[in-house]
């Protein structure tokens, strides 16, 4: 039997479910719910109670109804409100039919109010079937209006997908119709909000930075801006209020386009500064510009110094050198196999920079010297003749004479300076005698590098003949290869024999014409002035020979010959000048010396202005007296003449500081001895006052050979450079005794080659002293036997010898001993030790307990059960 259920009942009567449940509980059916099910008698019951009680429920129901229909309605209004400008005819169609229905319903409510009337209660079944009506009614016009809300949603929810899709072309959109702007106002908001873009300190910035000028523009989306006007008008984004959401201009509204319109201008200026920023990330891009052919490098340039010089990257440097095996960073010093390497990568070439040394004057003279060879403007010059030959045989007359006649002769108030050097005139044609006679000043010159000659005079006494100085004279003008003119003198005198002297001559290879040499040889007197001027005319014929030239548009280099401090001038020194022409005014470099030509005078006494080349002069502007054969060389300015001159003194004396040999106790003897000494310097240094007496004492009493210990100083505290300067200068050494010298002194006294001596035991500080000083006395050595050894094998070695394998009974055998080779107690040979080996190595020293193998020097005849004694020399010191 089919049952119905509570619903379907209420469905049936259009009653609500709960109606009819609460009426079958009120006839005392078992429902509890409208899914409860219904017996047809049960129905049937509750139909008739209904029936029965129709009025006041119809009176309920539609009053129910129509609140809901009002509600629904009232929703519908809302959103036709919204939409009805966005919609179409179609829309606004529907909207018409929508206001049918709801009239309908209202017409329908009133009908129901109607039904309500007492009037009507008469006419039940008509109210029922109105009643049926109206449900129906409502239930159509309720689906109507749920699909018109639909179809609103819809499109509501399309815009929406519209406008997040086209938020990027939103200007456009908000360029159709201002309509457009207001819907997309209203729906915007969810689009893009605040709420999506959070405010952050970084975009509150950003927006700040906004010019408030564009934002009246910004709404004219009618025409897009140009790139360079928006720029201008952003005032590159600089801006009070731009893009606050909280800060708007005054005829500003926030809304969606508005808000979006920022975020594109934000996307715009972003992608416009990436656009900027681009070429700025980039790295820049070095041109690539050609390598030098060759890389002129220093030792200790980093990757970055090769980068500069081959214009590469450092990286690039860096890299190739770690591809090559050096691993290095940009900052790191090459060495010169590096720097190398890498110019060879390059397929370049690699040239190490000589750094010049301007404090070197003696290669910048050289260097003068050979571009004066060079030079065009190179011009005859005078010879320089230097007169030599044995004593007495008269050189010094020849001088005199040279210069008093021939000087005199041209020069009114004769030679009144005499100054190393002089020139003489024949035929107007001048010749430089050095004042210097004899082959000792030449070869001093010479020695000091100094060849300033051009031609030696060989001077030999035509009564004496070839002396052996005379030979000598002969070797240095060779080994200088300096051409030599023999003048035989003392022609005036009776017993003279020139042909003897030139017989002599030419054992020395000095061969005249007219025996086929090329000697030039002039008989003369010095003493009567015979020939002199022959001597002169063939000085001039071997100058012509030699072709002498200089260049005297260069800056001046010379030599010193002499130099002397003067009273009242200074230091003064006598020069030549080799090339270039020296000015008064010149800086100069003198040696170690500097300054500036301050009076020039020749030969004759008189001021000049300027010397050419072969000129000697006596100059005087200096700062200290040079020493002959000094270089000159002359400078562009007085400051670089000084700052050499002052590095070249300086350089000298720590020079002459390293060559001066400090007493030590290693020199002590050799020191004492050579010096003869008879005291032995010390300073001593201790820590506390009771040290220093005690050393004092002990050091005093020491006495080797009648030599004492002589304290200059003693003194509590580190040994410090006053102690060293005075060690240095009184030649003393140092003992420091717990204490330690401070860092300056350390390296003073390396610097000044003074010996320190560091103690902590007095006595070991008193034995070294005495030690030392007993090495004064002439050490004696003898011979001491070191080690007993015995042959227990030999083996014999073609090439070698034989080999005894020896076992060392006591003390030592070692490769610098000697060998007594004992066989039944008698020494059958002693001899050196040719190879000393433990096993297969070579040994320097086998001791006590060992064995070894040994060879003799020369001698091979070595049996089992010989006995060998290893001899040293030890020395044995006095007592
Ligand atoms: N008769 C004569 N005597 C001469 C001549 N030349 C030099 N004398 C003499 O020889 C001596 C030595 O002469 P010097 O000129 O002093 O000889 P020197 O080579 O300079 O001697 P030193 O300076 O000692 O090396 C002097 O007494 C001169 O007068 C000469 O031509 N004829």
């Amino acid at each position: 039997m089919a049952k119905t259920r509570i619903y379907e009942l209420a469905k049936e009567l259009g009653i609500d479910n709960k109606t009819v449940v609460n009426k079958a509980k009120d006839l005392g059916l078992d429902v509890k719910n409208h899914m409860s099910s219904l017996e047809d008698s049960q129905v049937n019951q509750l139909k008739d109670s209904f029936r029965s009680s129709a009025p006041a429920q119809k009176q309920e129901k539609p009053a129910k109804r129509s609140s809901k229909i009002k509600i629904s309605v009232t929703s519908i209004r809302k959103n036709e409100k919204k939409h009805e400008e966005n919609k179409g005819n179609k829309n606004n169609k529907r909207t018409n039919n929508f206001h049918r229905s709801n009239n309908r319903s209202r017409q329908a409510q009133d009908r129901n109010k109607q039904g309500t009337n007492p009037n009507q209660k008469a006419s039940k079944p008509v109210a029922q079937d109105l009643l049926k009506q109206l449900k129906q009614k409502q239930r159509v016009d309720e689906k109507k209006l749920n699909r018109q809300s639909e179809r609103v949603q819809k499109s509501y929810n399309e815009d929406q997908t519209k406008a997040k899709k086209s938020s990027g072309e939103d200007s456009q959109v908000v360029s159709k119709s201002e309509n457009k702007v207001i819907k997309i106002e209203t729906t915007a908001p969810k689009v893009t909000g605040p709420k999506i873009i959070k405010p952050s300190p970084a975009r509150m910035k950003n927006k700040q930075k906004a010019s408030p000028v564009n934002k009246p523009k910004a709404l004219d989306t009618n025409s897009a801006p140009e790139p360079a006007k928006e720029e201008k008008r952003r005032g590159n984004g600089h801006g009070r209020n731009s893009g606050k959401p909280g800060r708007k201009g005054k005829n500003q509204t926030f809304g969606a386009n508005n808000y979006s319109r920022h975020q594109e201008k934000r996307k715009r200026k972003n992608k416009k500064k990436q656009f900027e920023q681009v070429p700025k990330k980039q790295p820049t891009q070095r041109k690539e510009r050609p390598l030098p052919e060759t890389l002129v490098y220093e030792v200790g340039m980093n990757a970055q110094d090769l980068g500069k010089l081959l214009h590469r990257e450092p990286a690039e440097i860096v890299k190739k050198l770690f591809m090559l095996g050096v691993m290095t960073n940009q900052n790191q010093s090459l060495d010169k196999d590096a720097i190398e390497l890498v110019a060879a990568e390059y397929n370049i070439n690699a040239k190490e920079k000589v750094h010049e040394d301007i404090s070197d004057i003696d290669t910048l003279y050289d260097k003068r010297m050979a571009a004066s060879k060079k030079s065009k403007h190179q011009t005859k010059r005078p010879p320089v003749v230097t007169i030599m030959g044995h004593v007495d045989h008269g050189k010094t007359t020849l001088l005199d004479r040279l210069r008093h006649t021939h000087v005199s002769a041209h020069e009114a108030g004769g030679i009144t300076q005499k100054i190393g050097a002089y020139q003489v005139r024949v035929d107007n044609k001048p010749i430089t005698f050095l004042d210097t006679p004899g082959h000792a000043a030449f070869s001093n010159m010479r020695e000091r590098g100094a060849e300033i000659t051009d031609i030696v005079v060989l001077v030999v006494a035509a009564d004496d003949g070839v002396m052996p100085q005379t030979v000598e004279a002969i070797d240095h003008a060779k080994s200088a290869k300096v051409p030599i003119i023999v003048a035989i003198n003392k022609m005036d005198v009776p017993g003279a024999n020139p042909e003897h002297v030139t017989e002599q001559l030419m054992k020395y290879n000095l061969i005249p014409e007219n025996y086929g040499g090329d000697t030039i040889f002039v008989n003369i007197s010095a003493k009567t002035g015979e020939n002199v001027d022959e001597l002169l005319q063939m000085i001039l014929l071997q100058a012509d020979v030699m072709e002498l030239q200089a260049d005297p548009t260069q800056k001046a280099i010379g030599t010193v010959i002499e130099a002397r401090l003067s009273r009242g001038r200074g230091p003064v020194a006598d020069l030549l000048v080799q090339q270039g022409t020296l000015k008064v005014g010149d800086p100069i470099v003198v040696g170690n010396r500097f300054g500036r030509v301050r009076v020039m005078t020749n030969d004759r006494g008189r001021q000049v202005e300027k010397a050419t080349p072969s000129m000697p002069v006596e100059i005087t502007g200096l700062n200290d007296v040079p020493e002959s054969a000094d270089k000159i060389v002359v400078f562009d300015d007085e400051k670089t003449a000084r700052s050499v001159g002052e590095q070249r003194a300086q350089q000298a004396l720590q020079q002459s500081r390293e060559n001066v040999k400090h007493v030590t106790l290693d020199n002590l003897f050799d020191t004492m001895k050579k010096e003869n000494m008879k005291e032995v310097d010390v300073v001593l240094k201790a820590d506390v006052q009771g040290s220093v007496e005690a050393l004092q004492q002990s050091l005093e009493k020491i006495e080797v050979e009648g030599v004492r210990v002589n304290i200059i100083h003693a003194g509590v505290g580190a040994v410090n450079e006053s102690d060293v300067t005075l060690a240095g200068a009184s030649n003393a050494f140092i003992i420091g005794f717990n204490v330690r010298p401070t860092a300056t002194a350390k390296s003073q006294a390396e610097a000044d080659g003074v010996d320190i001596r560091l103690y902590s035991i007095i006595y070991k500080a008193i034995d070294d002293v005495k030690a030392a000083m007993k090495g004064m006395l002439e050490p004696t050595y003898e011979d001491k036997v070191v080690g007993n050894l015995t042959v227990r094998e030999t083996w014999k070695v073609s090439k070698v010898g034989t080999i005894a394998g020896a076992f060392v009974d006591s003390g030592y055998v070692s490769k610098d001993s000697e060998i007594n080779l004992i066989r039944d107690g008698v020494v059958i040979y002693t001899g050196k030790v040719a190879s000393l080996k433990r096993f297969k190595d070579d040994a320097k020293i086998v001791k006590q307990g060992f064995d070894c193998g040994l060879t003799i020097e020369g001698y091979n005849d070595i049996k089992i059960g010989d006995e060998m004694e290893a001899v040293e020399k030890q020395e044995v010191k006095p007592e």
